[in-house]
């Protein structure tokens, strides 16, 4: 389990103090995966960084499965680290040392003999689907390979929980999809707890359990992945939805569209998505459902569909029939527009 509890990190320059990260709360509880996302420059890499106090926080706790880090003298705290492993977005690898010694390497210096080296490289190279590359150099690796090798080190260290800093921000999407699944795998079967930071919404979606937005070094909106996805209320939150789903329709299209009703996004999820609810409000209500656009967005948790609609009709009765709608358990949102854009 990690817990920050009002985390801060300041920053003093020449050019006076940045507030990287202000007064940041988080819990992962054992075996959940949650994310952090944000543009450049919000504070996720501080962030991150203050988990394992490879930056110490200027205020708050770190907790690691109930042990204060931010109270711990150094060399408990070097110990404790070890709890914590660490994999980073530029893999971090050992370029004159083999795939093998870039695990083994780590584990020495800990004080491991040889034979738990071996059982350890071993078991961990054959996790993440490597054993054939042990005598490689990093540079004879794909860039997904070399982020295999990052996490077996990681792994191989046997921590309670992993903390990823961009992992797999510098891969392409396929290797980026093929990575995930890796921690998810390593999730489901060992049980490990992990806090990545992303400025991606498709890591967020495909993995986590639960997500915190961040700006200028605050937590501006957090919930569980389906509920984000599903009510956003932050604008930030909204913009990075955008990035992954068709949602966004010019303001003079939607200024245009609802003079002859209103145009509103309907989220479906849970037991709403099994449900007829556009025809039912057709015939219930006199309004015609004009799709604009469509989507389904697979989370880790489950499914969460997205629907632009064009609600066609009498005013009173477009409201209704959103009324209606909400009570059988969909999100809308209306959308305002003005013609001049
Ligand atoms: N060592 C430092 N000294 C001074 N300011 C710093 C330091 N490290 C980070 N900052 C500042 O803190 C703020 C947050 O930076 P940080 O790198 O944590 O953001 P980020 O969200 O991880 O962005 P990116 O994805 O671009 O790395 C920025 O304004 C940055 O300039």
């Amino acid at each position: 389990m990690i817990v920050l509890e009002n985390v801060s990190k300041e920053f003093n320059s020449k050019s006076g103090t940045v507030k990287a990260v202000k007064q940041v709360n988080i819990r992962v509880n054992q075996g959940e995966i949650h994310g952090v996302i944000g543009y450049s420059g919000a504070g996720k890499s501080t962030l991150i960084r203050c988990v394992n106090l490879l930056e110490k926080p200027t205020e708050g706790k770190v907790f690691i499965n109930g042990v204060e880090l931010t109270s711990l003298p150094l060399p408990k705290l070097r110990k404790t680290r070890n709890k914590v492993g660490m994999i980073f977005q530029g893999f971090n690898l050992l370029k004159t040392a083999t795939v093998y010694d870039n695990i083994a390497i780590p584990l020495k210096l800990l004080g491991y003999n040889k034979d738990e080296v071996k059982k350890r490289v071993e078991q961990y190279l054959d996790i993440v689907g490597l054993t054939d590359k042990h005598t490689n150099y990093p540079n004879q690796l794909s860039g997904g390979q070399k982020q295999r090798v990052a996490i077996a080190r990681a792994l191989a260290q046997e921590p309670e929980v992993l903390l990823s800093d961009e992992a797999t921000s510098a891969l392409d999407p396929e290797t980026t999809d093929s990575i995930l699944d890796l921690l998810l795998k390593i999730n489901r079967e060992l049980g490990i707890t992990i806090l990545l930071i992303t400025h991606e919404m498709n890591v967020i979606q495909k993995i986590c359990d639960h997500v915190y937005v961040m700006e200028n070094g605050v937590i501006v909106e957090q919930d569980t992945a389906i509920n984000l996805f599903t009510k956003p209320t932050h604008p930030t939150t909204k913009k990075f939805l955008n990035t992954i789903s068709q949602r966004n329709l010019s303001n003079s299209l939607i200024a245009q569209l609802n003079v002859t009703g209103a145009v509103s996004r309907l989220t479906f999820v849970g037991e709403s998505t099994g449900k007829p609810l556009l025809a039912e409000v057709s015939q219930k209500f006199n309004v015609q459902p004009n799709i604009l656009t469509a989507n389904i967005i697979e989370l880790k948790n489950g499914i969460v569909g997205n629907i632009v609609v064009h609600l066609i009709g009498d005013k009173e009765q477009v409201k209704n029939a959103i009324h209606y709608l909400e009570a059988q358990g969909v999100a809308t949102e209306e959308l305002e527009g003005h013609s001049h854009e």
